[in-house]
């Protein structure tokens, strides 16, 4: 069984270094969280594991003084180091049921569905929420197959009490519209790591979701 169904979570940041258009990552998570993020996820897809490790740990500091969960994307061993809140993966990722398996009460996991009869998998069993993946097409991750749309959110709700988290160029444009379709968060890179200012773009999205 997931160990928490509830994700009271409704401003997602996804955080790399080479997002956050050429600042220090950590001031950017700061910016974010003092403009109002509820939880962050480290994505590094380019670096090393220690170097990796290193960004967790010292992420890991700052949501802790901040009392924010972390979620780290991809790497279970990573995100059990650094006693992370959580571990994302994708369908090319270690399975939901493996993680759970080892790790039962120690991550919550979040699992990325980009098709509708993923819905059907054992591996549900073991996730907590699901990313959506993606809404819309988006230059920060070009290895995605279909759009979901703010139909396929409302589609996805009919099907599933899961908590929905959509993820995919979303921003203060379109925010509104998928907490309507049924997210239950949302999930950005850009809008945040790339505004000139993340912690009125983070004030900005937050006052949207209230
Ligand atoms: C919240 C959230 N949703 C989806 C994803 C995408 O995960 P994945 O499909 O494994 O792709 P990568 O992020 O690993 O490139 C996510 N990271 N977060
Ligand atoms: C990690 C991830 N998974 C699906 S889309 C995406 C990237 C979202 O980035 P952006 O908010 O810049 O579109
Ligand atoms: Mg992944």
């Amino acid at each position: 069984m997931p160990i928490n169904s509830g994700f009271p979570y409704p401003l997602y940041l996804v955080i790399s270094e080479r997002d956050c258009a050429g600042r220090p990552l950590l001031w950017v998570a700061e910016e974010a969280i003092r403009g109002g993020v509820d939880i962050i996820q480290l994505r590094e897809k380019e670096m090393s594991n220690d170097a990796f490790l290193k960004q967790a740990r010292a992420l890991k500091k700052l949501t802790d003084k901040f009392g924010i969960p972390l979620v780290i994307n991809d790497a279970v061993d990573i995100a059990i180091a650094v006693e992370a809140w959580g571990v994302h993966v994708g369908q090319q990722d270690s399975a939901p049921l493996e993680i759970a398996e080892k790790f039962a009460d120690r991550l919550h996991i979040g699992w990325s569905l980009e098709d509708i009869a993923q819905l059907e998998s054992e591996q549900m069993a073991a996730v907590d929420h699901l990313g959506l993946s993606p809404i819309y097409a988006t230059a920060t991750k070009t290895d995605t197959i279909t759009e979901w749309g703010i139909d396929g959110i409302s589609e996805v709700r009919k099907m599933t009490d899961k908590p929905l988290i959509a993820i995919g160029r979303m921003h203060a444009g379109n925010a509104v519209a998928a907490l309507a379709a049924g997210a239950n968060s949302i999930a950005v890179v850009s809008s945040i790591c790339q505004a000139p200012d993340p912690r009125a773009a983070s004030q900005q999205l937050k006052n949207l979701l209230l």
